[in-house]
């Protein structure tokens, strides 16, 4: 079977062949549990902003969908947290489950939520997001746990433009979108160093994991797997499951931001 992806010949646990850092000492996701976090008084806020106007477009790239940014500015931005220096907004993007039991990738306590929204970010010390992808402090991903209840009409405008992306390279354009509209109220969070959690799994993220979760209905969790794995003219698979497993923590640290 060519090319990575979530199915039994192609998924997680095959990953290591042609990947072998996916055994390596910073592999993500991971189970957070928040009593063995360590609270850090000298983690800055996050500093989040974000100019609508670099929306470029929306893309069905086979194991997810995500919101382009254009990024040869420093007009969307994440600094302060954990981070030094500035770093870019490049897309967000969402993981998620066949049902509302599964879909997270990192967990906390064990529990799985039915989606997890990531947005990620490059390090604008390096020239480009290529060039930032495989330093180790080239990336920081903020994560964001969705979780079952109230309808979230801020997710609406992206779930209304997956109907014209359901197969594997289609892309549409998408504008003026503004991800802080996807935050929750608190920016609270759990940071420790991770990777890329998709092949080539690249050990160069600073993982920033939000305390308070997003809500998502049902209908709209139907929406997310909506989406199809398959190219036009494949036999259709529906995009579910495009989530990785919790990794070996392999003694790193988790710290918190909050008491
Ligand atoms: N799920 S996640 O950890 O947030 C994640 C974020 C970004 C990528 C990515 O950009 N892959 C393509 C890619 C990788 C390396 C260099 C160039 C690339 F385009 C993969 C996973
Ligand atoms: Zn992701």
């Amino acid at each position: 079977s060519h090319g990575w992806g979530y199915a039994p010949t192609n998924g997680p646990d095959t990953w290591a062949a042609d990947f072998p850092v996916a055994n390596g000492t910073r592999q993500s996701p991971i189970n957070i549990i928040p009593k063995e976090a360590h609270y850090d008084p000298s983690l800055k806020a996050l500093k989040i902003s974000y100019d609508p106007s670099n929306t470029k477009g929306i893309l069905n790239n086979g194991h997810s969908f995500q919101v382009d940014f254009v990024d040869d500015t420093d007009s969307s931005t994440l600094t302060g947290g954990p981070i030094s220096g500035v770093y870019r907004l490049r897309q967000f993007h969402f993981h998620w489950g066949g049902s509302d039991s599964r879909g997270s990738e990192h967990t906390l306590n064990g529990i799985k939520f039915p989606c997890e929204l990531h947005l990620v970010h490059w390090n604008t010390k390096y020239p480009s997001f290529g060039e930032a992808a495989d330093k180790p402090d080239g990336l920081a991903v903020v994560g964001v746990f969705l979780k079952i209840g109230a309808a979230n009409p801020r997710l609406q405008k992206v779930l209304d433009a997956l109907d014209a992306i359901k197969n594997k390279g289609k892309q549409t354009t998408f504008a003026n979108f503004d991800p802080r509209t996807l935050l929750p109220g608190s920016l609270d969070y759990w940071t420790y160093d991770g990777s890329l959690t998709t092949p080539p799994l690249l050990e160069s993220v600073t993982w920033i994991v939000l305390k308070e979760p997003i809500s998502v209905n049902p209908a709209q969790m139907a929406k997310f797997r909506s989406l199809l794995f398959t190219g036009d003219g494949e036999a259709p698979c529906y995009m579910v499951d495009n989530y990785r497993p919790p990794q070996p923590l392999k003694g790193r640290l988790v710290r918190a931001s909050f008491k």
